[in-house]
């Protein structure tokens, strides 16, 4: 039985039952959305937070997954509840998605999950990831990516399945996909939207070398469409956005379609397989040895 607590109109669901939200199917805590009395409507889960302004129609979605918005299966589950709860919102017609965490955007994929546990526990893993892909990649309202910070693996596939990216102009941060320099393989999706991004040569070269870019270096290749002072990235998220809110929505949203179907169907008709893929690559003794010497080496370049 689930608990549920009200506050004020806010309503707060805890436990498997879905007494209240559709959005609480998956079976873990979540929060529904603080309805306020202005133009905001505001949610808060603890790793992400949704801030809908109805008025222009417009949702940031910030991580807050500190310290590194590492993207566990937790953060997963209720990244992916938020971004079907915006899209079947009709006062929402596009989303913003942006770090709370300074500094970084997102490290990519919560390579503990990947690390030391059951394949069943891989399973249900990178079943959250692919449905974070599917859900993203395939959305119906505009998405941009406000890149305020690093954005290894994981977290540039999230960039990537944006509609347009916005990067802190900050000779410090890289994005890429780096997953080779971790010894493992980045999987058929990434790279397919890593192609459709950039291009087939450059798509070569970057994941074989898992490349890290500048945000320079990554306004040339086209992996980012922008480049703006750190303190602006979120204020020019806005604007782009209330410009491509000029195309009328089913417009877009078809032409959007047309282009990404093909690449979402490639995932849709082998999850299983995929999934398999998965457990099988990550469960190899080699592969728990590199993620572990990662993991180590991560933790000593701090001593
Ligand atoms: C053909 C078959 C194919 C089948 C498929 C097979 C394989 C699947 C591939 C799966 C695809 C994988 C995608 C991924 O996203 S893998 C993750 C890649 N991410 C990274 O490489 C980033 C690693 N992190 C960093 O580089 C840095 O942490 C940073 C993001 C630049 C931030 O640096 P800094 O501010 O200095 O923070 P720290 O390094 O000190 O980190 C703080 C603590 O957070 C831990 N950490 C960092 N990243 C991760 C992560 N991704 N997962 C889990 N934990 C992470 C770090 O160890 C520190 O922990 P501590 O405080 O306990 O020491």
């Amino acid at each position: 039985m689930a608990a549920v607590l009200r506050r004020g109109a806010s309503f707060i669901c805890l436990g498997s039952s879905q007494l209240l939200s559709g959005g609480c199917k998956h079976g873990r805590t979540c929060i529904l959305p603080f309805f306020s009395s202005n133009n905001r409507n505001s949610s808060s889960s603890s790793k992400i937070k949704v801030d809908l302004d109805s008025s222009t129609g417009i949702a940031v979605v910030k991580f807050q997954n500190p310290p590194v918005n590492s993207m566990s299966l937790d953060f997963l589950t209720e990244f992916v509840i938020s971004l079907e709860k915006l899209e079947l919102d009709k006062s929402c017609r596009g989303v913003i998605l942006t770090s709370a965490q300074p500094k970084i955007f997102s490290a990519g994929l919560d390579i503990l999950e990947m690390y030391g546990k059951s394949p069943e526990h891989y399973a249900e893993f990178w079943k959250s990831v692919q449905d974070i892909w599917l859900k993203m990649y395939g959305y119906r309202k505009m998405t941009i990516a406000a890149i305020n910070g690093f954005s290894p693996a994981g977290g540039c596939l999230v960039a990537l399945s944006c509609d347009y990216r916005i990067m802190a102009d900050n000779p410090r941060y890289r994005i890429g996909l780096n997953e080779t320099q971790l010894g493992i393989v980045a999987p058929f999706w990434f790279k397919d939207t890593m192609v459709n991004t950039v291009g087939h040569r450059t798509a070569e070269l970057s994941l074989q070398f898992g490349l890290m870019y500048s945000p320079s270096d990554a306004l040339k290749i086209g992996l980012v469409d922008q480049l703006v002072p750190e303190e602006n990235v979120l204020g020019t998220a806005t604007e782009t956005m209330t410009k491509w809110l000029a195309i009328p929505d089913h417009a877009r949203e078809i032409s959007k379609s047309m282009l990404r179907k093909p690449t979402v169907d490639r995932l849709l008709a082998s999850r299983d397989a995929d999934t398999k893929n998965f457990v099988n690559f990550v469960s190899r003794d080699s592969i728990q040895k590199s993620l572990g010497l990662y993991l180590t080496m991560l933790k000593e370049r701090k001593e």
